[in-house]
């Protein structure tokens, strides 16, 4: 892997629906106890009581008021920070998520054992991203897109879904964009399919591995595939049993898992249901998707404890949309409970063309900084990852999703003018 720390950049539907609203703890069941984390007690001072302002206001969207505030706080690992650690400013002015200082080098180690050391990052950019632009990016992009994140050392990438082309216009080329990137060597490259004419179509362009994707909300159900989420499984088995037949793996998603933009919160216990009957049709993992993003620690964590009592924690990713910036801190929870596959998309591209409002996923570059941080392994060389989201943005002509990217870049044009 490639030091990280030179990171440098040279280089509508009709159908959609309201938007997303903010949801608050108080409206899942209680926790229990979690390894890594200590519940707070009545005299923790990080105890707050029930309901009381936490900075982050509420949110007022179509009569309903949601708050993030937690009825509890968890205590935050209970570690002191050292230092300022000036070893992580280079020579070259860039900054290092490493630190190299001895005073506060020990940190990571001392999460090490809340944290994983590897893990897996599946990309989802070129569908989940892609699928969301308004002008349809050409094929010969996201093929060059496809292979630039391949050769970042990511070794999981969604290049598109074999959905219907009336449904999402964006993804029409899916045929033309698994011929561009099938001989691909060293990556899975898993495709979307919400039925079994998609997934024939699939297989006949050269997939060799799908997704199924499910929802935990009935109104997103009907919204996003046209059937409700018990039709929706029993068309996903037929898939499953169609991809067993050919040794075809299929991964799940489970969306909706946080909230709906039309229903509001939705209970951890549907979630699991629906992560169940995925699991059980045979998908080897299922992604567990906070679609609108709108999910805080405070909601992901019993969500995703439901989850686990039905689901083995190797079995599960998290994907997370980064509506309100909780993106990072939910990631940094599912992995101290067991999770090791994450989904991200290079610079922040995303959305979905059903969930209006909600924003890009968690971008790739962000997730990969803290994680080289926190000296988590994820075999993916950050620059090229950098130069791949600047591919996409300056096709796109805007600026990166990534905060990451924003900041390196910027840090590297300051450091020219020296
Ligand atoms: C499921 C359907 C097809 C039902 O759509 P429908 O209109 O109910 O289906 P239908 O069976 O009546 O077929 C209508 C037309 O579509 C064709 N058709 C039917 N199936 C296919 C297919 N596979 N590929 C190509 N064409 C297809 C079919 O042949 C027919 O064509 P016509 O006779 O009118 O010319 C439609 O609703 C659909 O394609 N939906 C997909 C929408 C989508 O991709 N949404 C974004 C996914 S992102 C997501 O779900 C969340 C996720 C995974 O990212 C995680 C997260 O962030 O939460």
């Amino acid at each position: 892997m490639l030091d990280p720390c030179r990171a440098s950049l040279t280089a509508s539907s009709s159908k959609m629906s309201s938007v997303e609203q903010p949801l608050g703890r108080d409206q899942f069941p209680s926790l229990s106890t979690i390894d890594g984390f200590s519940r707070c007690s009545s005299r923790s001072s990080a105890c707050r009581p029930r309901g009381e302002d936490m900075g982050m206001g509420n949110c007022f969207i179509e009569g309903r008021s949601w708050s993030s505030s937690n009825s509890c706080q968890h205590q935050a690992f209970g570690y002191e920070y050292g230092a300022p650690c000036d070893s992580r400013y280079l020579a070259d002015h860039s900054y290092c998520s490493y630190c190299n200082d001895k005073r506060t080098r020990s940190i990571p180690n001392k999460f090490s054992r809340f944290v994983p050391r590897y893990v897996k990052i599946v990309e989802v950019g070129p569908r989940d991203g892609l699928q969301n632009e308004k002008n349809v990016v050409p094929a010969s992009v996201k093929v060059e897109l496809i292979h630039r994140l391949v050769s970042s050392g990511l070794s999981v990438v969604e290049p598109t879904s074999f959905v219907s082309p009336k449904w999402v216009p964006q993804l029409a080329d899916a045929k033309d964009v698994m011929a561009g990137v099938r001989n691909l060597k060293g990556v899975r490259l898993p495709v979307l399919t919400p039925n079994l004419k998609g997934f024939e179509a699939a297989v006949a362009a050269g997939a060799t591995e799908v997704a199924i994707f499910a929802s935990a909300s009935e109104s997103f159900s009907r919204s996003n595939i046209n059937c409700s989420i018990e039709e929706s499984l029993s068309r996903y088995q037929a898939v499953a049993q169609s991809a067993k037949k050919l040794s075809i793996p299929v991964r799940g998603y489970v969306s909706c898992a946080v909230g709906c933009p039309v229903e509001g919160a939705i209970p951890p216990s549907k979630v699991a249901y629906v992560a169940k009957q995925l699991y059980d049709m045979g998908c080897f993992e299922i992604s567990i998707a906070d679609t609108i993003g709108v999910g805080t620690p405070g909601t992901v964590l019993p969500m995703l404890e439901a989850v686990m009592a039905v689901v083995p924690a190797e079995n599960l990713a998290v994907h997370f949309h980064d509506t309100y910036g909780q993106s990072l801190p939910n990631i940094l929870v599912s992995l101290q409970m067991g999770i090791t596959t994450l989904d991200s998309s290079v610079a922040g591209l995303g959305g979905c063309p059903y969930a209006k409002g909600a924003s890009g996923n968690v971008a790739t570059e962000d997730v990969v900084y803290m994680l080289n941080g926190l000296g988590v392994q994820t075999n993916v060389d950050l620059q090229k990852l950098l130069l791949a989201g600047d591919f996409i943005s300056k096709h796109l002509g805007r600026p990166s999703g990534s905060k990451t990217a924003i900041a390196l870049s910027r840090m590297t044009a300051d450091a020219s003018k020296i």
